[in-house]
């Protein structure tokens, strides 16, 4: 996928800004606070709904507005077939999003978000790896929304059997009808499940050498799935009764794929708790450009992949071999500095400079 425009009204702190990255290397300075990390928030907004620096509330909206909007225009590639023109919008008002892709009204902002594949890496990334297992879920799922064209509706089916079991739960509903939601659950959970772990088995065969060859002292061996119940001993659907009167008691379903979760294995150190802060940063980044390689593999044309201040969050040697990794294949590639390093330039980037407001090329 290849970034034309990009449009800001009332984001943060710009009134109105536009943005026509190149493709390959693309490089944005600016001081602190000049705006450089809003740019890639806002795409990162369009690409899944959500922020990486917060909610709404939170101050994406500018001071003393009341409504911000976000454009994107780009070009989709796939391989072998000819490439396509697509944009997006994305409005809210006080109190609701508002979307439109290629000049129709979206109904679920989920719609945006999968034509939209952006593959995000920024100093809140090691979360991935040290944070709760919900944004590894995500993670799992981000993929699977992009690469197969069903897995939204197994999804939504299991969200649904979810939410009708946690409410049976807390109404102390009749044994009969958990029966149904059960079954259900069972079905379309063990589904869900077997794409997420066949896609982390693929993932895994792609970020083990990925992370020997940006960093090789880390020692990542493996990815190991864990699917939200004991599933080599019972059945979804076996687990779920196992668990009913437990789950009756806490007013919620405590097994199932909404409880899965993923951890990297290590060679030479117990668990990711061992981890320091820069070693979970590359193993969040290792993972993430592995997950951007899969999708050019499955999809036949590369994510769009931000890097918001690379320099502040990896040394000089890491970035130079993540830069080389990145310059192999064909993903535009969008970075962040304050002070762009003086090695960068023979990776020969399309510069821009944000300051006042706005954004221009620079030299
Ligand atoms: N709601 C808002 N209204 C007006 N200005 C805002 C709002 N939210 C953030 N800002 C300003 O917008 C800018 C956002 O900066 P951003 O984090 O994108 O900058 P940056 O260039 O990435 O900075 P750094 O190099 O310090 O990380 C800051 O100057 C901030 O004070």
């Amino acid at each position: 996928m290849l970034i034309n425009r990009l449009t800001l009204h009332r984001f943060r702190r710009f009134d109105t800004v536009e943005w026509h990255p190149a493709p390959g290397l693309n490089l944005v300075s600016g001081d602190n606070g000049a705006g450089k990390t809003s740019l890639l928030e806002a795409l990162h907004l369009m690409a899944y709904g959500r922020s990486f620096r917060g909610r709404v509330r939170d101050g994406l909206v500018r001071a003393g507005a009341e409504d911000l909007e976000v454009f994107v225009e780009w070009q989709e590639q796939p391989q072998p077939t000819p490439a396509r023109k697509r944009r997006a919008g994305l409005r809210h008002s006080g109190q609701a999003w508002k979307g439109r892709l290629d000049g129709q009204d979206v109904q679920q902002l989920g719609n945006l978000c999968a034509a939209l594949a952006v593959v995000t890496f920024e100093p809140g990334s090691h979360a991935l790896i040290s944070g709760s297992g919900e944004s590894r879920r995500r993670f799992m799922d981000w993929a699977l929304f992009h690469v197969e064209p069903d897995f939204l509706t197994l999804w939504r089916r299991y969200s649904r059997a979810l939410k009708q079991r946690n409410a049976l739960l807390k109404q102390g509903g009749a044994n009969a009808t958990l029966d149904a939601w059960d079954y259900e659950l069972g079905e379309s959970g063990e589904l869900l499940t077997l794409r997420r772990r066949s896609y982390l088995e693929r993932l895994q065969d792609k970020a083990v050498p990925l992370a020997a060859d940006i960093a090789p002292l880390l020692g990542l061996q493996g990815l190991a799935f864990q699917p939200g119940w004991r599933r080599h001993e019972v059945s979804l659907a076996d687990a779920l009764l196992l668990a009913r009167e437990r789950d009756r008691q806490y007013g919620y379903t405590s097994v199932g794929p909404h409880r899965a979760d993923w951890q990297p294995e290590f060679s030479d150190l117990p668990g990711t708790q061992a981890l320091s802060r820069g070693q979970a940063k590359l193993t969040a980044l290792a993972c993430l450009l592995a997950q951007a390689e899969d999708f050019a593999d499955q999809r036949g044309e590369w994510p769009v992949i931000a890097l918001d201040d690379l320099a502040s969050e990896l040394d000089r040697h890491h970035q130079q071999r993540v830069l080389a990794r990145l310059m192999a294949g064909q993903a535009q590639v969008l970075i962040t500095a304050t002070e762009p390093p003086a090695w960068l330039e023979s990776r020969q980037p399309t510069r821009f400079h944000v300051e006042h407001g706005q954004i221009s090329p620079s030299a």
